[in-house]
């Protein structure tokens, strides 16, 4: 079974040399301004330019308009759209339609319900990657839907066996192995679990990651 990798939240070209070098199977940009990740439209051509071609570019989005859409797919080559919070098929099927891109869902979870809910949209989304479900923000926080570095029981994803599911959520290149080994996902996504700093991607730990899943 082959594994994908993706290391997700990359701000620099910096970093996407060395994921692509590494071996990661597709790179994350996070539009949302909410985020440390955030990559403003100016930038994100720039980025997506040194994207090696067998690398596929996944551009992160919570709950975008068909205006965000189409000035993303504007900015260069961006081969897959993952969604946060988008709770509706029809919605996925019309992002599907309207780009020609699969369309990943996030789903996140906490509880066995939160699995069973992803797992109603295997049936519409290109692939559902379950990931840690944040705590609702203090009031006034804005919420931020990924990126926690937070980990959740994986014993809820035993038995799952969706086509690709990804497994995300407080992944490191420490734990990673563990994970592919016991829950065999199509997919392993990490941000936080590569950095130095918050927002700030580690060429270390990016190159430990991919090695890890990798051996797993
Ligand atoms: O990373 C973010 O800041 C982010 C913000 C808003 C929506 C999604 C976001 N990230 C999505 C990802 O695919 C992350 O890789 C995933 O949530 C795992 O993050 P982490 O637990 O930090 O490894």
């Amino acid at each position: 079974m082959t594994l994908d990798i993706k290391i997700c939240g990359l701000r620099t070209v910096e970093a996407v040399r060395v994921a692509a070098d590494a071996g990661a199977t597709h790179i994350g940009f996070v539009l949302f301004p909410a985020s440390v990740r955030h990559v403003p439209l100016a930038t994100l051509g720039d980025l997506l330019r040194e994207v090696p071609s067998h690398v596929q570019t996944v551009a992160v989005l919570v709950t975008p308009d068909d205006k965000l859409i189409d000035d993303v797919l504007a900015a260069g080559r961006i081969n897959v759209l993952q969604v946060h919070e988008v709770d509706d098929p029809v919605r996925i099927a019309a992002l599907q339609d309207r780009t020609g891109r699969p369309v990943w869902r996030a789903q996140g979870v906490r509880t066995r319900a939160d699995v069973d809910l992803g797992l109603a949209y295997a049936a519409v989304a290109d692939r559902i990657l379950f990931d840690a479900r944040p705590d609702q923000p203090e009031p006034g926080a804005s919420a931020v839907p990924g990126g926690t570095g937070r980990t959740f029981d994986w014993s809820l994803l035993e038995g799952v066996t969706v086509p690709g599911w990804g497994l995300s959520g407080g992944l490191t290149p420490e734990n990673v192995g563990q994970a592919v080994r016991r829950l065999r996902p199509g997919l392993v996504d990490v941000s936080s679990g590569v950095e130095a700093a918050r927002g700030v991607k580690s060429a270390d730990k990016i190159v430990a990651f991919v090695a890890a899943a990798r051996s797993a």
